[in-house]
Parts: structure tokens; sequence; C-alpha cells
């Protein structure tokens, strides 16, 4: 069996070497000739997945992309072709709510503006929405979730209409898949008009897709509105931003917001779990024999952090700060965007921290937040 895998997807080879060769590739540049006598082809966000990549691949019976997000697949051209077709729903929501959350403690400290207190504006509540509640909800921070379709699912959370969210919330953060179709399609979901419509002061954060908001229109309405905070992790147009938007954004990032060790690898799990599936082959790996093991050292908080203290409790793990001064100096360089996620330091999340003697001190919400405790 062959199995062609994206270079950028870790612990390929120890999960896949047993069922066959295993070829890396640049996914970017996937051409139909590296993927023509593939049988298994496994793919991130960057790889069009299309009739003209697959054209003449034969024998390619299984794809896998190790992404929640699917718009780089044509699903009906798979299923016309009778290929067996998956993604990795939530392996990285983990790291995108924290990422979010982080973002929101930079830009507090930043502006002088706490973030408790604040009303925090989810649009989109499946699962990277959902981890960023949690983290907000553990630090008390009120939230107001719109998803017009898990509402009319029957899910028992209460949801806002978009319009009634973009006016209540002093912070603003997206969550869905890009869409073209159907009731509620998210392309440009943000348009000129719905930015213009955000109230003063409002801390707009993306780490979606681009294309949800008009990234044109944001640099038009950016102009005129120095009041507006924006972190954008995925841009219009990736790899190649607008570069007269870079500017004016407080934290700019290059589509890493899932990029935590335990959620690329869930990714790639979930991938080999899938294709043992349909192999008809029993699992015979775990995720916790591929992962390092938590953090050896453990910290004892002596007093209930601060949000200023919480803030450094989080940049200990995952100092954001690096990544957008890295994206500033490189995102026009030749493959910059591409370069700077290829070579991403692999971060952790939350949960690789130990803090210990927490006992009689009223700490637990940082439990909540995703913090392990010793002896929990
Ligand atoms: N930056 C990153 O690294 C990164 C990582 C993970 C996911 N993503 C992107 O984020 C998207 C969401 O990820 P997820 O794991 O939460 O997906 P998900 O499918 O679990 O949740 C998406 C939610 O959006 C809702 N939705 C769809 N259209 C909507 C609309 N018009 N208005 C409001 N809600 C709407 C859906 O009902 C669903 O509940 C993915 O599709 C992907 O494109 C980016
Ligand atoms: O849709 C997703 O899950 C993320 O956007 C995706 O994982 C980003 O990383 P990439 O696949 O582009 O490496």
């Amino acid at each position: 069996m062959k199995i062609v895998a994206d270079e950028n997807m870790p612990y390929v080879e120890a999960l896949f070497a047993d069922l066959g060769e295993v070829v890396m590739v640049d996914g970017r540049t996937l051409t139909q000739a590296q993927v023509k006598d593939a049988d298994v082809l496994l793919v991130r966000s960057v790889t069009k997945v299309n009739k003209s990549l697959l054209d003449g691949c034969d024998r390619l019976k299984f794809v896998g992309s190790a992404t929640i997000g699917m718009d780089h697949l044509d699903l009906d051209y798979l299923k016309q072709r009778g290929i067996f077709c998956t993604n990795a729903p939530g392996c990285n929501a983990v790291a995108v709510g924290e990422y979010v959350f982080n973002a929101m403690l930079e830009l507090a400290r930043r502006f002088h503006s706490p973030l408790k207190g604040k009303t925090v504006g989810i649009v989109g509540a499946g699962n990277t929405g959902t981890a960023l509640q949690k983290c907000l909800e553990a630090y008390g921070v009120k939230t107001l979730l719109n998803d017009p379709l898990l509402e009319q699912s029957g899910d028992d959370r209460e949801f806002v209409s978009l319009d009634e969210l973009v006016e209540r919330c002093d912070v603003i953060s997206l969550h869905v898949p890009l869409t073209r179709d159907g009731e509620h399609p998210t392309h440009y979901l943000f348009d000129k008009a719905r930015l213009n419509a955000l109230a003063e002061d409002t801390w707009l954060l993306n780490c979606c897709r681009g294309e949800v908001i008009d990234n044109r229109a944001l640099i038009e309405v950016k102009q005129q509105r120095s009041d507006l905070k924006l972190v954008l992790d995925v841009w219009e147009g990736e790899p190649l931003p607008l570069p007269e938007l870079v500017p004016l954004v407080e934290i700019a990032t290059p589509h890493i917001a899932g990029y935590s060790l335990e959620g690329k690898a869930r990714g790639t799990f979930m991938l080999y779990q899938a294709l043992m599936a349909q192999l008809g082959k029993q699992v015979d790996k775990s995720l916790s024999s591929l992962l390092p093991p938590l953090w050896s050292h453990q910290l004892s908080p002596l007093s209930v952090p601060d949000e200023k203290a919480l803030l450094c409790l989080v940049r200990l793990v995952y100092d954001l700060r690096d990544d957008d001064e890295l994206f500033r100096q490189r995102f026009q360089n030749d493959k910059g965007f591409d370069l700077m996620r290829k070579n991403h330091k692999h971060r952790r999340e939350f949960s690789a921290l130990m803090l210990a003697n927490t006992a009689g001190s009223d700490v637990d919400w940082l439990f909540e937040l995703g913090f392990s405790g010793v002896g929990l």
C-alpha cells in the first residue's frame, strides 16, 4: 500500500509505516503525478483535493484530512468516485479555544481594559467555539452564542441572532466553517455593513477562515475606526495576506491557532483510526504513547491569580507575542507564511502544565480552564 502524506503532519511514520510505503510531500504544491499510484492520501487544509488533482489516480481508496475544515475537499467528486473521505473534527478545538483566550488576555493587558466584565460573542458554537466558551466561563466571563444551525437542531444552550450579538458584545470571535451555499452561508458573513455595525471599541478575532471577513472592507473600516481591535490568524488569499491589512491588526499569525502538539497529533491519530476501521484492522497504537509526557516541572500558585498573573501563567505555556513578531517579519518573504507554519515550534496545551499545592486555595477554575492538577 502506498500512503502519500503532507509533511506537516506529525507522527505519520509512527502510525502508518506498518501499513505500507509512506511518502511525505509538500501539501501546498502536491501534483497529480505525486498522487498517481497512491492508495491513501493524507492532507491538511492547504491541499485542494478535487478532479484536477485526482484524475487518473485509480488506486486511491482513502482520503483523510487532519483538519476540521473541509472546504478544500470536493466532497461530491470524491463520493462520485467512491473514494472514502474523512476529517478530524474536534482534533484542534482545545488549541483554538486556548489561543483565542490567550489573545483576549493580551489585548486586555495592552489596552488596559480587563477581559473580566466584558461580554464575548461566539459566532459558531461547534467544537472550537465551545472550547472557547469553556475557557471564558471558567474565568467567569459572560458569553453569547450565535449558531442558527445548532439552534435549529435542538442544542439546549441559549442562542441569539447575529445582529443581537454584534450589538451586545464587547468582543466577537468567529468559529464557523467557510460555506458559500445553504441557508446560512458564511462567506463574507462580516461584510462592510456588518463591520460598520460593530459597537465602539469592539475586539474582533478570526481564527476560522479568512474569507468569513471581507478583508478589503476590513481595511477600509479599520482605517476609519482606530477603536476596533483585531486579532487575525486566518486571511483572505492565504498564503499571501493583503499586506496593508497586517499592520492594522493587533495580533497577527499564519493560521496556527490549532497548532498545539496535542491538536496535531490528535488529527493524525484520528485518520489512523479511520483507516484501520476501513481496512477492518484493530487499532494497535495509542495517542498517549506518541506524545511527550506532561512537563515535569510543577507550579505552585501562592494565591488566586489576578488577570495579569493569569496572563503570565498562560504565556508560560505559549507566548503568542513570539508568533506575532515573527509573522510581521516574515509574511512578505518568499514562502514566509508557509515556512513559518512548517517550522512552527509545537506549543503544548494548558494541560501540559501541572499546578501543585493548590489545596485550600480558590483556584479550581484554573483546572476548568484546562491546567492539570497534581492528583486530579
Ligand atoms: N485557525 C485554525 O488553525 C483553525 C483550527 C480549527 C478550525 N478552524 C476553522 O474553524 C472552523 C470551525 O471549527 P470547529 O471545529 O468549531 O467546527 P465545527 O463544525 O465543530 O463548528 C462550526 C459551527 O459553526 C456553525 N455554523 C455554520 N454556519 C454558521 C453561520 N452562518 N452562523 C453561525 N454559525 C454557523 C455550525 O452549525 C457549527 O456548529 C472550521 O471549519 C475551520 O475552517 C481553524
Ligand atoms: O480546519 C482546520 O482544522 C485548521 O484550519 C487546520 O488544521 C489548519 O492547519 P493546516 O491543515 O492548514 O495545517
